[in-house]
């Protein structure tokens, strides 16, 4: 792809973009920019680490860039955008990966009618195996939206979903890996706990998340399926899902998405 990209906000999920496109090799480092708002430590070390141009002159940044992607978080949004609302041009397009924040919010706050991509991409971003959903704003085409796809796919799995949809695919993918990480973090306790040694621990849990997902992407069967055949009568799974129904884990489960779902809604605001 032979388009400048200018990263404003350089963060966990602005590096995990980067590392992952410039690991597909699909826009050469030399085409990425990245700014943010005052950690010259934190730019200085990205440029080291990808060799992208990773400045603090945004006007540099953005003005040069054919692609403009928010990557602060949703509260410094205005006072960022009121920062470089005078390099953008329409010409441009505007990716923003905030969660909450409408396409419309966006350009209202930008000032000039200017294409806006919504994006929700998740860290694994890092590695290409992000779980990204895409939607466009008033002013975008469908050139704009593909050519973010096209983006997002360098990264891992891409779908184009309604807007309205964004509130719970944050909660459901974007967020998704921290609440693996947090499952994992518990069976990392429990193993160390009984005796086990961590790095064997370690390894066969990282193991068993992925063997699990790859199940569920490869079997072609559903999850409960999946947990039955592993649930043998009066065996050790039995043992250990009952404590998780007795303590209403799913349910719980649910509660988190919906109010990760509700602090979407609530930082769009
Ligand atoms: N982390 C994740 O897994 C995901 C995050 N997101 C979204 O991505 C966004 C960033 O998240 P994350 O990377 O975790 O956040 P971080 O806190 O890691 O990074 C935020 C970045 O924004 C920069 N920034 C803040 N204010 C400004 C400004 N006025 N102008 C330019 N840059 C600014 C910060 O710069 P400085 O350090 O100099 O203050 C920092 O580099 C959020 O909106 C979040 O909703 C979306 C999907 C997944
Ligand atoms: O926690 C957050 O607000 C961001 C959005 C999705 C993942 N991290």
């Amino acid at each position: 792809m032979n388009k400048k990209i200018a990263f404003v906000g350089a963060g966990s999920i602005a590096e995990a973009i980067v590392s992952g496109i410039i690991n597909a090799k699909v826009v050469p480092a030399s085409n990425l920019f990245v700014t943010n708002r005052e950690n010259t430590q934190r730019l200085e070390e990205l440029s080291a680490r990808y060799q992208v141009n990773a400045l603090s002159d945004r006007e540099e940044v953005i003005s040069n860039a054919d692609i403009v992607v928010l990557a602060m978080k949703p509260y410094d949004l205005e006072q960022s955008l009121s920062a470089i609302k005078g390099y953008l041009k329409e010409d441009q397009f505007i990716i923003s990966i905030l969660a909450g924040v409408s396409t419309e919010r966006i350009t209202e706050l930008a000032g000039i009618n200017i294409p806006v991509v919504r994006v929700m991409p998740n860290t694994s971003a890092f590695i290409g195996f992000s779980a990204t959903a895409l939607s466009k704003g008033k002013f975008a085409k469908e050139e704009h939206l593909l050519q973010a796809e096209q983006l997002f796919q360098t990264v891992g799995t891409t779908v184009l979903v309604p807007e309205k949809d964004m509130h719970t695919i944050t909660a459901i993918s974007g967020s998704g890996p921290a609440y693996i990480y947090y499952i994992v973090e518990a069976m990392e306790k429990a193993a160390i706990e009984a005796g086990l040694d961590s790095n064997i621990a370690k390894e066969l849990i990282t193991q068993t998340v992925i063997g699990a997902g790859n199940m569920l992407k490869l079997s072609g069967e559903e999850p409960d399926i999946l947990r039955k055949k592993i649930t043998s009568p009066k065996g050790t799974t039995e043992a250990g899902i009952e404590i998780l129904e007795k303590h209403h884990v799913q349910r719980i489960m649910m509660e988190c998405v919906k109010s990760a779902k509700e602090r979407s809604e609530e930082l769009g605001k």
